[in-house]
C-alpha cells in the first residue's frame, strides 16, 4: 500500500491500520493483510508506561519507526508527530517530520490543526504526506481534562467539521477520527474527499485503527468501549510463563534435547 493507494481506496474498500512499535511485531504484521502500520505516540503509554502521550519525543518516535521499518519492509508506515513537534513553527515541524521519514516512515500524523496550519502546510510542501487527527486528540489531555469523547456539544462538533475541511484544504491525505459520536464521523466522512480512519468513531468511517496490544488483549485492563479483543494473548502469555516457572522448579525444563552435548 502506498499513500496514493490509500487515498484511492475511499468508496471502494475499507482501510485497516494497526499500531506497531517494534521490529518483532512488525515482522509478524508484515505477513498480514493489514493496510498500514502506525508508529503511534501511544507507545509512550503502552511501551514506556507513562500515563499520557505527552512524554513521546521525536527521538523516541524515530527510533521505534526505524525498528518497525526493519521488521516490515513491505508495509506503509505512518509515524505520529509527538507533542509540541508542530507547535514550534514550520522549520521545527519539517525537521521533526524529516527525522521520521529518514527513520522509515512514509507519512506522518499530526493531532489538531488550529494555530499551526502553516507548519502542516510546510511539512506537506516538503514532500512529506500528512495524516490529520481530530476528535479525542490525546496530546490535548490537559485541555480536555482526561481522555474524553469529543464532538458532543455544538462548539466541539463545529471544531471537528471545520477542522476536517481545513485539513483537507491544507492537503492531508487522510484523517483519523478518534472517540466521537458515530453520526458526526459519518458526516465528516461524507463531506470530505480523503479517507477517514476511525477509532471509537463508529462503523461509517472509511477505515479503522486500533492499538495492537488492545486488539490482542496483551494487558488485561478493563477493555475500552471501542476495542474488540480478537485474542486473549495476555492471559495466554501469563499462563505460559507460569508453566515455564513450574518446569524450571520441577527440573522438567530443560530436557537433554534442549541442552548441548560435549
Ligand atoms: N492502549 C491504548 N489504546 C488506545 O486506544 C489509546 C492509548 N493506549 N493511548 C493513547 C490514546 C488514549 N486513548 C483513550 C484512552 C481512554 C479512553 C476512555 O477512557 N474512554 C472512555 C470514555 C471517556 C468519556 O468520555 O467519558 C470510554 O468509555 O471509552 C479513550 C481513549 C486512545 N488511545
Ligand atoms: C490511537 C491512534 C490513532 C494513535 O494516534 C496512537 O496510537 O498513538
Ligand atoms: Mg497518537
Amino acid at each position: 500500500m502506498t499513500v496514493r493507494g490509500f487515498i484511492s481506496a475511499k468508496n471502494k474498500r475499507k482501510l485497516s491500520m494497526l499500531t506497531c512499535y517494534d521490529a518483532s511485531f512488525a515482522r509478524l504484521l508484515n505477513d498480514t493483510d493489514v493496510d498500514c502500520l502506525l508508529v503511534g505516540d501511544s507507545l509512550a503509554m503502552v511501551v514506556y508506561g507513562y500515563d499520557t502521550t505527552v512524554h513521546a519525543t521525536v527521538e523516541m518516535m524515530a527510533r521505534h519507526t526505524e525498528a518497525v521499518r526493519r521488521g516490515a519492509p513491505d508495509k506503509m508506515i505512518v509515524a505520529d508527530m509527538p507533542f509540541l513537534s508542530v507547535q514550534q513553527g514550520a522549520a521545527e515541524a519539517v525537521r521533526a517530520a524529516g527525522a521520521l521519514v529518514r527513520a522509515g516512515a512514509d507519512a506522518v500524523k499530526v493531532e489538531g490543526y488550529r494555530g499551526y496550519e502553516d507548519a502542516i502546510a510546510a511539512v506537506i510542501s516538503a514532500g512529506i504526506p500528512v495524516m490529520g487527527h481530530l476528535g479525542l486528540t490525546p496530546q490535548f489531555y490537559h485541555v480536555f481534562g482526561g481522555f474524553k469523547v469529543q464532538g458532543r456539544d455544538e462548539a466541539s462538533r463545529r471544531h471537528i467539521l471545520e477542522g476536517a475541511h481545513v485539513l483537507q484544504d491544507l492537503g492531508v491525505f487522510s484523517i483519523v477520527l478518534e472517540c466521537i459520536p458515530s453520526p458526526l464521523a459519518k458526516a465528516v466522512t461524507k463531506e470530505i474527499r480523503v479517507p477517514t480512519i476511525g477509532i471509537g468513531a463508529g462503523p461509517d468511517t472509511d477505515g479503522q485503527v486500533l492499538v495492537l496490544y488492545d486488539l490482542a488483549a496483551f494487558v488485561s485492563d478493563k477493555p475500552l468501549r471501542f476495542v474488540r479483543r480478537y485474542a486473549e494473548l495476555g492471559a495466554e502469555l501469563r499462563d505460559a510463563v507460569n508453566r515455564y516457572v513450574d518446569d524450571v522448579q520441577s527440573g522438567a525444563f530443560p530436557s537433554l534435547s534442549e541442552s548441548f552435548e560435549e
